[in-house]
């Protein structure tokens, strides 16, 4: 290996190294984000199950879907892509509203005999 590989391999291992350092920041803005929105939807879970409205609502998942798509595609992400990490983020809401709607549910049913 002559010296110019060598400074190669190190400025391609610089590089490398650059971009996984944005790449975890970019991973923890996600994370904390997507916390920050898991916090919303208990509290819309709570709402819900206080007021007995169903955990799903379709029509707003389409319109969340449609525009989303949108904003992929204007950011130039794949809109398939990005409707279906929207679709299995929802899909967790939905579990976590049932499980809370089943523990209003028990908390104001009578105790089984
Ligand atoms: C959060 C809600 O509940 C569900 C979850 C949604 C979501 O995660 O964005 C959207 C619609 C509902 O199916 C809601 O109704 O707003």
């Amino acid at each position: 290996m002559n010296s110019s590989s060598t400074e190669l391999d190190e400025s391609v291992r610089a590089e490398l190294s650059a971009l996984r350092d944005s790449i975890d920041n970019i991973d923890a803005a996600v994370v904390h984000m997507l916390a920050e929105r898991f916090k919303c939807t208990q509290r819309v879970g709570r709402l819900k199950a206080d007021h007995s409205l169903p955990a799903a609502d379709p029509a707003r998942e389409a319109r969340q879907i449609a525009r989303l798509r949108e904003l992929a595609e204007n950011a130039k992400l794949d809109p398939a892509f990005a409707e279906k990490l929207l679709t299995f983020v929802i899909a967790e809401v939905i579990r976590h509203h049932e499980t809370i709607a089943r523990g209003a549910a028990d908390d104001h049913d009578p105790e089984p005999t």
